[in-house]
């Protein structure tokens, strides 16, 4: 039996949900170099994946293209943006600014993909009241009325572990509902609240993993195309057994 990946609630499989953010990075450079229409194997070859995958996740849109045409780039950049919420603004709040924290709120990237950093929230005395990426960092006792003041609707946990559930639980008794966390534990949220999970370390292992099991198959296929190259001698004779004196066998 095939492996199933599990539908969104509009139909759309979470697989196919976690590939459309790089699909339409690729549509948008496309785009942005003035590339008119993409066939499914040029658009899949930028994506890393392969064609027929590509085809049948753009179905799931009901994006099927032009045989002989392709795809129209700036139609499914469009659509790609739509079914993936990015053609409203969301406001975002960065709770815990030190190394993490600062370097998301400074990347200049998210505002055009839609998502705006409404606010830098930390506990700290000491990064209280500072300035970073042009924002105030608030205090957290201000957390719950910029959630509430801003309409802040996705919040990013980058404090550590050990406060990460407690910042977690009063983002959505704020009103957030969507967590991307980086802390390195698992949150717990009701029905109805989404959290993602961010962890390099996780991703470095995996990578590990695989580049492992590479460097073993690598190796059989050197060890038998070794033994098929002749590398040992055809003429070497297996050397009969050694009859043992009977007191040492016995
Ligand atoms: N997911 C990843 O790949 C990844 C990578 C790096 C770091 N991390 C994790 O991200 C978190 C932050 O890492 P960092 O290097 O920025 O740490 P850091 O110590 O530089 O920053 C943590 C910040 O959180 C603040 N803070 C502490 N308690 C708080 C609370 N209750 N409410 C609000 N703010 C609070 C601190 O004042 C500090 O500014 C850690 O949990 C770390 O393990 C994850």
């Amino acid at each position: 039996m095939g492996v199933r990946t599990r539908p969104t609630r509009d139909g759309i499989p979470d697989a196919t949900v976690s590939r459309l953010p790089v699909y339409l990075q690729a549509l948008t450079g496309l785009a942005e170099s003035g590339v008119p229409t993409v066939s499914s194997e040029e658009l899949a070859a930028l994506a890393g994946v392969n064609s027929a995958k590509l085809r049948k996740d753009l179905s799931h849109l009901g994006s099927y293209g032009t045989r002989g045409v392709g795809y129209d780039v700036e139609y499914l950049v469009q659509h790609i943006s739509a079914e993936l919420g990015l053609t409203q603004d969301w406001r975002v709040v960065i709770v815990g600014v030190g190394n993490l924290g600062r370097a998301l709120a400074n990347y200049g990237g998210f505002g055009s993909r839609g998502f705006s950093v409404a606010a830098l929230v930390d506990a700290g005395a000491d990064i209280v009241g500072t300035a970073v990426a042009g924002l105030p960092v608030l205090p957290l006792t201000e957390l719950e009325r910029v959630v509430r003041d801003l309409r802040v609707q996705i919040g990013v946990v980058a404090t550590p572990a050990d406060v990460a559930q407690e910042v977690c639980d009063r983002l959505v008794s704020a009103g957030v509902t969507g967590v991307l966390n980086f802390a390195p534990c698992v949150l717990s949220v009701p029905n109805g609240v989404m959290v993602r999970r961010v962890d390099l370390s996780t991703e470095l292992q995996i990578l590990a993993f695989h580049e492992q099991r590479r460097a073993a198959s690598d190796l059989a296929e050197d060890l038998s195309s070794d033994l098929a190259g002749g590398l040992f001698d055809d003429d070497a004779t297996i050397a009969p057994p050694v009859d043992l004196p009977k007191e040492a066998a016995g």
